[in-house]
């Protein structure tokens, strides 16, 4: 009996299953593949090097879809497929610089009837169009890449010798490139999910920006008196309280005065509220000028403002109430209808000096001492005003 055909057939066979075996481990290794990994580029390279390793291609290169253009994303020929040499075949288009309309040619065929196509002798296939006069293409196969029904772009293998893919070579191609296609769109629908988490990161941290800068400015609003822009009661009281802590315990002077605006209500009855606040703005500003830093200037309300001078002792306050005095009395305001006036105004001091009352609590001896200026204030409006008076804190312990 003759055994040849049978030693064919099982070579046929052996054949056929190594194909099988090889293309099973292309399309594993495919899967294998990171889609969040990588770009795009590369993710289509890696994907080709995976089919050129198991497969006797001589080239294969992706096109994807950009409107109606398949744009050339990779490509890869048989000598690049050593693992350190990737990139496009030599003479070939290099990346990205190649359209080819999606309306005509094999690649377009492929796009639009979702059909793979197989071109076995391209030199006598009408079908085909070589690459810049390139005619070493004998066979080419063009499949295209979908996903959900969308088409993606095309997966083209390539030989120099006609008649070089089977039928298997197709079947191979086609579950590849479907697998391509998913790779492909979950790499995009990854990307874009990280570009709109980015997006929403960079609007969050805008708007907690915002909300810090809203929040600061409220702040500053809520410690800032409306009509001359000094810092108001409520500041005051937690930072002089904080000053006074400090001067008790670096044993160090501190000086608070009351300044209260003498006959101030005749100048809004006189002159007209406007005028009126035109002073309290000046003398605001007046103040803020004869304040050195760490000096704090507050307006208590109304008429009435003071100054808590950390460092400073009786003489220092003595010295800057009474020259405070002298020029409020010297200057001159108009009114809206152009009387001019003056006012003046009545100064209380009190000073803590270092070593006073070690172990009152600083915001108690704050309203002390608010209180001992207060009576040292209403002994001038009592002596005709327009003068200073010092209350000593040790006089009246609390
Ligand atoms: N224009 C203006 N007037 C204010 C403001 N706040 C308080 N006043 C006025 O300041 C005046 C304070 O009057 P009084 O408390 O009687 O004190 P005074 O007239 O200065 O008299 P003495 O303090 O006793 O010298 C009132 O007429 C208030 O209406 C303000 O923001 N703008």
């Amino acid at each position: 009996m003759d055994s040849a055909p049978f030693a064919e057939a099982a070579s046929e066979l052996r054949h056929q299953f190594t194909n099988l075996l090889e293309s099973l481990s292309a399309l594993r290794s495919l899967i294998d593949l990171d889609p969040q990994a990588n770009d795009e580029e590369t993710l289509l390279d890696q994907a080709l090097h995976t089919l050129a390793e198991y497969q006797d291609l001589e080239r294969s290169s992706v096109f994807l879809l950009q409107g109606r253009e398949l744009i050339n994303y990779s490509g890869l020929s048989r000598e690049e497929t050593a693992p350190d040499n990737p990139g496009f075949p030599e003479g070939s288009p290099s990346r990205g610089t190649t359209a080819y309309s999606a309306d005509s040619g094999l690649m377009g065929l492929a796009v639009q009837t979702g059909q793979l196509q197989h071109c076995s002798n391209c030199a006598e296939d009408t079908r085909f169009r070589s690459w810049d006069g390139d005619n070493s293409v004998g066979s080419l196969i063009c499949t295209p890449i979908f996903h959900l029904g969308q088409p993606l772009g095309v997966l083209n293998v390539s030989h120099p010798a006609p008649e070089a893919f089977a039928p298997w070579h197709e079947h191979l191609l086609q579950v590849f490139s479907t697998m391509l296609g998913y790779m492909l769109a979950n790499h995009r629908l990854v990307h874009a999910m990280e570009a709109h988490v980015q997006e929403r990161t960079m609007e969050l941290e805008e708007a907690l920006g915002e909300a810090e800068r809203l929040k600061r400015r409220f702040e500053q609003l809520a410690i800032i008196d409306d009509l001359t822009r000094i810092h108001n009661r409520r500041f005051l009281f937690s930072a002089a309280a904080a000053e006074i802590a400090k001067a008790q315990r670096y044993r160090i002077p501190l000086s608070l005065m009351l300044l209260d605006l003498d006959h101030f209500k005749t100048v809004n009855d006189q002159y007209g509220h406007a005028a009126g606040d035109r002073v309290l703005k000046e003398i605001a500003a007046y103040f803020r000028e004869q304040t050195r830093e760490g000096d704090i200037l507050a307006r208590m309300g109304g008429e009435e403002f003071v100054l808590v001078l950390p460092g400073t002792g009786t003489e220092g306050a003595q010295c800057l109430g009474e020259r405070i005095r002298r020029d409020i009395r010297s200057f001159q305001w108009q009114s809206e209808d152009g009387r001019e006036f003056s006012i003046s105004v009545s100064v209380g001091l009190t000073v803590l000096s270092p070593g006073d009352l070690p172990d009152l609590d600083s915001h108690y001896l704050l309203e002390r001492m608010l209180a001992e200026a207060d009576k040292a204030v209403y002994r001038c409006k009592a002596a005709g005003r327009d003068q200073m008076d010092t209350q000593d804190l040790d006089n009246d312990p609390g």
